[in-house]
């Protein structure tokens, strides 16, 4: 079983190495479980003079996540700037109504993908996603927010294999046994926004798009795949 596990990990580094080469890998570190392995697996594949790593913390954000992004830092080696956006989401709070906290949670992840599309432009780099296998076939993340980027390295991996590599490669423990929360807005939870458990979650992706069987929920799984097959596709053209 473990050795699965060495092997994927062996695959995702080789696939950082040829698919970044020479450039510079841009991403947005949050201190949450997906981030904090993509940047740990970038650590050991490329150049880390070439690394950017960006925490975008915002009024919403914890004093853990601060105190994780240091033991990250120190786990990986490598410096993680901080920009905090606070002050361009006040600025958009003046242009436009966002009492709608989803509304403003989308502006938040759109924010901080413009500020990473601006380091790749400066550095010729590419931004490097985080979007995991279940977020990936729920469609649980924002179109041109956090799904805007250049390389996709966790997309085939499952969230509770996430959590699994992540112990492996010794991501710090703190890191790990946090709550999964986009940050879209104060106390947002993944599992209470899906209504369902991660492990219940992949249980079941898994059985759909690997074993081919429909068991437990999978109807509002299957919901949500559908709803979000758009996400998954380019735009449409008429050509
Ligand atoms: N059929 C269709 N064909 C083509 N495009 C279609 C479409 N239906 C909607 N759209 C477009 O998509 C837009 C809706 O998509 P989008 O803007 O993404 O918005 P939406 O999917 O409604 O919201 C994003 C969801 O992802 C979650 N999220 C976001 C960020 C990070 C994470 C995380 O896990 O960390 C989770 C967030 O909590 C929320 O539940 C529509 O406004 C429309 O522009
Ligand atoms: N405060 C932040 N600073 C920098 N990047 C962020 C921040 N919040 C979110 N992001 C970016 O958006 C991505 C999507 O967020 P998401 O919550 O799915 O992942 P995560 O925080 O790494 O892990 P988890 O899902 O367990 O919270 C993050 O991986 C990160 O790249
Ligand atoms: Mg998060």
């Amino acid at each position: 079983m473990k050795d699965t596990y060495v092997d994927k990990i062996q695959a995702i580094r080789e696939f950082l190495k040829e698919k970044i080469g020479e450039k510079h890998a841009v991403l947005g570190i949050s201190s949450g479980i997906d981030s904090s392995l993509v940047l740990t697996l970038l650590a050991t594949s490329i150049d880390n003079n070439k690394i950017k790593a960006i925490f975008m913390p915002d009024k919403y954000t914890k004093q853990d996540d601060y105190e994780d992004i240091k033991k990250l830092s120190e786990s990986t080696g490598l410096d993680i700037i901080t920009v905090n956006i606070e002050s361009v989401l006040e600025s958009y709070r003046a242009l436009l109504d966002t009492s709608d906290k989803k509304l403003e949670g989308n502006i938040r992840s759109r924010i901080r993908a413009n500020i990473l599309y601006y380091h790749a432009n400066l550095l010729g780099g590419v931004v490097i996603g985080t979007t995991n296998r279940t977020e990936y076939l729920l469609g649980y993340y924002t179109k041109y927010g956090d799904g805007a980027c250049d390389i996709e390295p966790i997309e085939g991996i499952f969230k509770t294999d996430v959590w699994k590599i992540a112990s492996i490669l010794k991501v710090p423990q703190s890191i790990i046994d946090k709550k999964p929360s986009a940050g879209l807005w104060e106390n947002q939870y993944d599992e209470d926004e899906l209504k369902m458990d991660y492990h219940e979650i992949d249980r079941i992706l898994s059985d759909i798009f690997d074993n081919h069987t429909l068991n437990g929920k999978y109807e509002k799984l299957m919901e949500l795949y559908l709803k979000s097959m758009h996400k998954r596709e380019l735009p449409k053209a008429m050509n």
